[in-house]
């Protein structure tokens, strides 16, 4: 069996030697003719996978997508050839709420605000929504759902798009759909946008076709538009550079790539193969992952003025991730290296479950394993 995999798809030999030869590609540049003899292609989500990349290819059995995200598939096509397919839900939904949660305390940070006063808007209450929303209760930060798809057979309060619009923070966390009754392509367009007020704070760590980058642009020039934490951007890995001067935080599509977010992707395509295959599923996750090492630098800490609760939280989530730092590193490289190359060599970056923390050494114990860190609490 010929397994083509993605060159980013960390442990993908670990996990894929056991069916057969195993060749890596470029992402962004593999075309038909080189996986013309897959039998098995596993991508990200820069590969478009349509007609035009498996017309030379007569025996695939299975493509997987070690992603969220699945616009980048052409399933309908898939289905037309019997070709089975997996994607990757869930998996680095933690990862894309750790992500808003340190952008968050960065912005307040910076505005001398305190976060427990924000209400969050959260547009789209799946995986990732429901992850940042998990952590924004533990925090005990208000915020309100809207997702008119699971409004009628979810538990859940959910209200309408008008009501998000007033919140003081908006985070988008939908697939990129075209058609449907709530095609997400422009949610955010000129209209909304222009009513949004430059204390808001808009985030998007889905996909960056949701937000009309050119309209927000526009509100930014004409002194207006909200504050702006920009993972996903359109027409990517051509960003409109000028829009990042105006950002809070600007990334390189990275809000999903801890470490445990990428390889859990990993872990569920070989989880789907072995099902297809009628292989044993004998490897995990946990086999491969390496512990989490943390040491907390002084300037990692907050200044002061914040009570002392709050200082602990912005001091541990910092230790773990500082989006402050993937921020610079595209304001640095993005022109010099290009999008790409600045993803390909991502610094290691691990959830907040990587750190393990005894409850004698915290103050609010409880607040941080709600939030996600691992904490011990012994007896003694
Ligand atoms: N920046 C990054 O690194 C990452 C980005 N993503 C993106 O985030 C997207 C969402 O991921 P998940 O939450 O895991 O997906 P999910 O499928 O679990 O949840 C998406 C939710 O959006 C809702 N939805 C669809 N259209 C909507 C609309 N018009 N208005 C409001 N809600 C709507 C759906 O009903 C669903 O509940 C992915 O499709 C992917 O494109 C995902 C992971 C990482
Ligand atoms: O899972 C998704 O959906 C994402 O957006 C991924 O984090 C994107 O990562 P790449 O597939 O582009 O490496």
């Amino acid at each position: 069996m010929n397994i083509y995999f993605d060159e980013n798809i960390p442990f993908a030999s670990e996990f894929f030697a056991g069916f057969g030869n195993l060749k890596s590609f470029s992402g962004r540049d593999v075309d038909a003719e080189t996986i013309a003899d897959a039998d098995v292609l596993l991508v990200r989500s820069i590969t478009r996978v349509d007609e035009k990349l498996l017309s030379a290819n007569h025996r695939i059995q299975f493509v997987g997508t070690a992603t969220i995200g699945v616009d980048h598939i052409d399933t309908d096509y898939l289905l037309s050839r019997n070709i089975s397919f997996a994607s990757a839900p869930g998996c680095n939904a933690t990862s894309v709420g750790e992500y808003v949660i340190s952008a968050l305390l960065v912005i307040c940070q910076r505005m001398q605000a305190n976060i427990n006063d924000f209400t969050v808007g959260i547009v789209g209450a799946g995986n990732t929504g429901s992850a940042l929303a998990r952590k924004l209760a533990a925090l005990k930060v208000p915020y309100k759902l809207y997702d008119p798809l699971l409004a009628t057979t979810d538990d859940r309060e959910f209200v309408e798009f008008s009501e998000i619009l007033t919140c003081d923070a908006i985070s988008l966390h939908v697939p990129l759909t075209r058609d449907g009754e709530y095609p997400t392509f422009h949610l955010f367009d000129e209209s909304v946008i222009k009513n949004l007020s430059p204390q808001q704070i808009l985030i998007n760590a889905c996909r960056g076709e949701v937000v009309d980058n050119q309209a927000l642009l526009q509100q930014k020039l004409a002194g207006g538009g909200p504050q702006l934490v920009l993972d996903v951007w359109e027409n990517e890995p051509n960003v409109l550079v000028e829009l990042i001067e105006y950002c809070q935080v600007a990334t390189a599509h990275i809000a999903g790539y801890s470490l445990e977010g990428k390889s859990r992707g990993t872990e569920m395509l070989y989880q789907a193969l072995c099902h297809l295959t009628g292989l044993e599923s004998k490897l995990e996750l946990h086999q491969f992952m390496p512990a989490g090492d943390f040491i907390l630098r002084s300037e990692q800490t907050p200044k002061s003025g914040l009570p002392a609760t709050m200082e602990e939280i912005y001091r541990r989530v910092f230790q773990v991730y500082d989006v402050r730092r993937d921020d610079q590193i595209f304001r640095q490289q993005l022109l010099k290296k290009g999008f790409d190359a600045i993803r390909k060599n991502y610094p290691v970056r691990r959830e907040f479950s990587a750190l393990n923390l005894s409850a004698r050494d915290s103050l609010v114990p409880d607040m941080l394993k709600s939030l996600g860190f691992s904490i011990q609490f012994s007896r003694t």
